[in-house]
Order: structure tokens, then C-alpha cells, then sequence
């Protein structure tokens, strides 16, 4: 279920986040800018229903989307991808999952989780623009389908082979999509080449 989103802009973007003396401000607009670019596909095949639709001059048939969109950031990082899927989903919900990986055991620690209710009726998009072990996001998966959520899909700037496995064998219907499929982890669980520690070059820590 994973769909890497190749698309020349889209790469130009992520290689120049890649470099290391991308500076924070520089840092957040290019991550915006990504996110945005890669709502289409992430949202493609998202189910409509008809409405009428008045136009100056006639009554014509439009759609809409037939669920609402929840945006489900895993903090911090997510945070900083969030804001170019709200650029173009402006309606969306916001669903905060609060994880900490474990920088000796690389678990995901849950610190904080508070989503809309009725997560059941919606279309959840969960985003963190880097997935390397693939904890955190499945255990970002196993909070939100025990509130309720039964549509959801995944958005990340990166992927690690090793990520992309894990969560193709903890929820092998999730689909995933991610901007680069990266090579490999390294001993401490960081992506290579990557671009580094995605929280703190948005954040500046
Ligand atoms: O796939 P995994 O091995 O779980 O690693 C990926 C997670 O690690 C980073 O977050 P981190 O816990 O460092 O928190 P931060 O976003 O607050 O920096 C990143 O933003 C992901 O959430
Ligand atoms: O390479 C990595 C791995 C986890 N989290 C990050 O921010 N970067
Ligand atoms: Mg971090």
C-alpha cells in the first residue's frame, strides 16, 4: 500500500531540505510547501457525493466531500507538515497525537492524544514526515482505531525501507505515501541519507 510521490517539484523541495544548512525559516516553507503539493495524492480516490450548485447563470451539479477530513499530526514534528494539508483542506479537523520515540530503545512514548469526536465518520489523514522504525505511526494507528477510526492513510516526507515493513505487516491495509523511499536506518534509528532530526530543524531545539 505504498505510493512514493515522484513528482519533479515535489523532489526539487525535498533536496533542498535534505541539505544540512537549510536554515529553520527556510526549513518550515519548504515542509509547507511539500505538504501541500502532496495533497492530491494523498487525498485521491476520497469519496464525493453530488449537490446542486447555483452558478449565475444556471443550476448545475457540483460535488463535495462525502466525510469529513481529520488531519492527525504526531507531535512535534507532524506539526510542521500540518499546515500545508490545511492550505488545501481548510475544513479539516485536527486530531493531536502526542509520541515521543525513545532515544535508547526507539519506542514511541505516548505523551497526549486528543482527537474530534465522531472519528468513526471521517477520512483520517495521519501525518509525521518521518517514518524510520515505523513505531510511532503504528502506534499512532492503534490509538485512533481504538476511538473509532476506520478510514485512514498516511503522509510522510520520508520512508525507511525498515518503517515502510513493519507497517505493512502491523496494518497492511494502511495506505502509505511518502515524497522519498529511502536507503536504510543507521544504529541510532535515524534515516539515510535522510535529512536529520525533522523536529528539531523545524522547531530550531
Ligand atoms: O518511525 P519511528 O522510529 O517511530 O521514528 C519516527 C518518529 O521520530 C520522530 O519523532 P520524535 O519522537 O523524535 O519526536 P519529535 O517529533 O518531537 O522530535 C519523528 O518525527 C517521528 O515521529
Ligand atoms: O531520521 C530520522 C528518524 C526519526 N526521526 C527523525 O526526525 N529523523
Ligand atoms: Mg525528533
Amino acid at each position: 500500500m505504498l505510493e512514493v510521490i515522484d513528482h519533479p517539484v515535489i523532489q526539487t523541495e525535498l533536496s533542498g531540505l535534505r541539505d544540512r544548512d537549510c536554515p529553520s525559516r527556510e526549513f518550515r516553507a519548504r515542509v509547507r510547501r511539500v505538504a501541500s503539493l502532496m495533497v492530491p495524492a494523498v487525498t485521491a480516490g476520497l469519496e464525493t457525493r453530488p449537490i446542486a450548485c447555483e452558478t449565475p447563470l444556471e443550476v448545475t451539479s457540483g460535488v463535495e466531500l462525502a466525510r469529513p477530513v481529520v488531519l492527525a499530526p504526531i507531535l512535534r514534528a507532524g506539526i510542521g507538515f500540518l499546515d500545508g494539508f490545511l492550505d488545501l483542506l481548510p475544513d479539516a479537523s485536527i486530531a493531536h497525537i502526542g509520541l515521543a520515540r525513545n532515544e535508547e530503545t526507539l519506542q514511541p512514548e505516548p505523551y497526549y492524544f486528543k482527537t474530534p469526536p465522531d472519528l468513526g465518520d471521517a477520512e483520517v489523514i495521519v501525518l509525521d514526515p518521518m517514518l524510520a522504525t515505523g513505531g510511532s505511526v503504528s502506534e499512532a494507528i492503534r490509538q485512533l482505531r481504538d476511538s473509532g477510526a476506520t478510514r485512514l492513510r498516511f503522509a510522510c516526507l520520508v520512508a525507511a525501507p525498515e518503517g515502510v515493513k513493519a507497517i505493512e505487516s502491523e496494518h497492511p491495509d494502511l495506505p502509505i505515501f511518502t515524497a522519498a523511499l529511502d536507503r536504510c536506518l543507521n544504529a541510532k534509528g535515524y534515516i539515510l541519507p535522510g535529512l536529520g532530526d525533522a523536529g528539531d530543524r523545524i522547531f530550531g531545539t
